[in-house]
């Protein structure tokens, strides 16, 4: 590996000439301190409702956003969480418990009843999960209308008013301010957490492909149930809040369909999974229409709808991912990057010179055993008693005409499908062979695969798709970072660290495949056609690197079409047709094999790859 170049680069940051007098950074800390000061500036109780307003908003939207933007999960139940917390507010504030202790019963109570909901929940996507957890809502609301005993009907609960810290009720405004500044700021440094941890690295790899991140061993309803949870234990303590600050909660406000949209809007308009986005979509939108409320007063009714699908058009049509991405264009960062892109080596291209080759170790024992797999999709009978062996250090090559069933085997000894019958076994780190049944399982007992069609984390950058499967193996994010810094040296994709996954040309993209696999450390690694579609250097050196990585001690598995790589790289081939294997041994025998050359190569690429 080549620390010396990675590391040792000279601290530079992004930016123009502007950067000394506006960051993002200063940006966000000169809207953190107007949130408090103007309103004690102005010290009007009207100004200070607004902001307190402002800063509830933003705290749930920024708590939305956590499973909202982070996770994918459009929530429009939010409102349920909030009502929880609101209710064991009051109602142990009528038992004399304050709402400071109140709070964490109710953060905990949202947080159990999110887990119970979105464990069913996630298998739904999109729209549906949406109006699933529209329907929650309206369970929630039913039930308080209905169970008066507790929640007073729709008649609500109100509060006795006694003044003072412990009740969190003030004649003033401005304690109320602080309280709601202060848990509003917490919620922003639990999504910021989040953002930079393990847990939201794979939330937003979850996000965005789901079938990847499974493939890099993360337990994707796990984590997704860790951020509902916090989500829903941030959203409560608000609601806890809310419902000293009004004294009064009913159902018809605690669980509440529009009050749950306007969260989410909020966090659309600000920029849908980043941590700032929301505040700043509430500070546009909660002012305008307070303030048209207050100026137009009755006649106005409603007229908060309007104004929030105005600025919706609005930023579709301008800002389409929100407020945020707008920022981001025009005010540089001062994050100072830990890595300098700017060496002078062509890094664009694997660096076969630099890295290490070792000699090739000896082929060793069996690493993986499959035993008569069968697979039919309804009446298609597509893997019809498949059986193989993959020993230490191999390279076997597996090719066959298009649909004969490869990537279906492939998905077989991968966990993404299940068997009809037959067995496959991977011999553990502990020298013992186990059947996983999960991709999870499966990338934990050392198979990491690519996919036929690549599937990178769009929205992510190239580092950190590539720390995604990095954190298979290290716990800090540090750790991994220098770890994804120096597999994507290695397989030139240095320059392009910080550029989105969904900027890579093809090539690029089938690297980054590699890329991230690698970095999870398989002992046995499913290479399914990463060759493809690659011009004639790219492929020279994709051989190359299959031959670094082969000579390291990995066991590799690659569906090929491409023969030059399949007759320079195999050990052994196995060709699979109509679901069967229908030959296998060397590659220089098996391209002589009268029916792989009537089912398969046909005879001039026979007589080409003999060559
Ligand atoms: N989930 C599925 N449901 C139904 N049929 C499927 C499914 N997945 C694959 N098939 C079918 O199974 C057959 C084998 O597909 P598979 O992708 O395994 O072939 P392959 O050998 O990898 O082909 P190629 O070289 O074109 O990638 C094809 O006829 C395909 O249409």
């Amino acid at each position: 590996m080549n620390d010396k170049t990675i590391s040792s680069a000279p601290a530079r940051s992004h930016g123009g000439g502007m950067q000394w007098f506006l960051n993002k950074k200063i940006l966000f800390f000169i809207t953190l301190a107007s949130l408090i000061l103007i309103p004690i500036g102005v010290g009007d109780d009207y100004i200070y409702h607004i902001f307190i307003t402002i800063c509830l908003f933003a705290g749930l939207s920024t708590a939305w956003n956590i499973v909202g933007g982070y996770a994918g999960q459009l929530s429009l139940g939010h409102a349920i969480y909030y009502g929880i917390g609101a209710y064991t507010g009051m109602l142990m504030l009528n038992a004399g418990v304050s709402p400071w202790i109140s709070m964490f019963v109710g953060a905990i109570l949202a947080a159990g009843v999110a887990v119970a909901i979105s464990y069913p929940c996630f298998k739904l996507h999109g729209p549906f999960y949406a109006l699933a957890s529209i329907a929650f809502l309206e369970v929630f609301h039913v039930i308080s209308l209905n169970w008066v005993g507790l929640t007073g009907g729709a008649n609500g609960v109100m509060v006795p008013l006694e003044m003072g810290w412990s009740t969190m009720i003030f004649t003033e405004r401005l304690p109320s301010l602080v309280i709601v500044f202060g848990l509003m700021s917490f919620a922003l440094a639990v999504a910021w957490a989040i953002r930079r941890s393990k847990l939201g690295f794979q939330l937003i790899a979850t996000r965005e492909r789901e079938s990847a991140a499974r493939g890099a061993a993360i337990r994707t309803v796990h984590v997704r149930l860790y951020a509902a949870a916090i989500s829903a234990g941030l959203t409560a303590m608000l609601g806890t809040f809310h419902g000293s600050y009004l004294t009064f909660i009913e159902p018809e406000s605690a669980f509440n369909l529009t009050f749950s949209i306007q969260i989410v809007l909020f966090a659309l308009v600000g920029g849908l999974g980043t941590v700032f986005g929301p505040l700043y979509g509430t500070i546009l939108l909660v002012p305008i229409t307070e303030l048209a409320r207050g100026w137009l007063g009755s006649s106005a009714i409603g007229l908060h709808g309007f104004v929030y699908g105005v600025v919706l058009v609005l930023v579709v049509l301008f800002m389409p991912d929100g407020i945020m991405s707008f920022i981001q264009r025009y005010l540089p960062t001062s994050r100072v990057r830990r890595f300098d892109t700017s060496v002078e080596s062509p890094v664009d291209h694997v660096h076969l010179d630099d890295i290490r080759k070792p000699a090739r170790p000896p082929i060793g024992d069996v690493v993986l055993k499959v035993e008569h797999l069968d697979k039919h999709f309804g009446g298609l009978h597509v893997t019809n008693d498949v059986s193989f062996d993959l020993h230490k250090g191999e390279v076997l090559g597996i090719i066959g005409p298009n649909g004969a069933g490869k990537t279906t085997v492939f998905n077989m000894i991968s966990g993404f499908l299940r068997a009809d019958s037959g067995s496959v076994a991977v011999l553990g780190e502990d020298g013992h062979f186990v059947s996983p049944k999960t991709p999870g399982a499966f990338a934990r007992s050392g198979v990491g695969r690519t996919f036929q069609i690549v599937q990178p984390f769009a929205a992510m950058t190239v580092e950190e798709n590539i720390m995604v499967g990095a954190f298979h193996r290290f716990r800090s994010v540090e750790e991994c970072r220098k770890a994804a810094r120096e597999i994507a040296y290695e397989l030139g994709l240095y320059r392009f660290l910080d550029e989105e996954a969904r900027n890579l040309p093809i090539g690029g993209l089938k690297r980054l495949e590699v890329a991230r696999v690698m970095a999870m450390r398989p002992r046995i690694l499913l290479l399914d056609e990463v060759m493809a579609g690659i011009n004639p250097a790219d492929l020279r050196e994709a051989i190359e690197l299959i031959k670094v990585i082969r000579n390291s001690g990995i066991s590799i598995i690659a569906i090929e079409h491409v023969m030059q790589a399949v007759m320079e790289l195999s050990d052994r081939v196995i060709v699979i047709s109509s679901g069967e294997i229908l030959a296998q041994g060397k590659p220089e025998e098996v391209v002589k094999n009268e029916a792989v050359i009537e089912a398969y190569l046909g005879k001039e690429a026979s007589d080409a790859s003999t060559e």
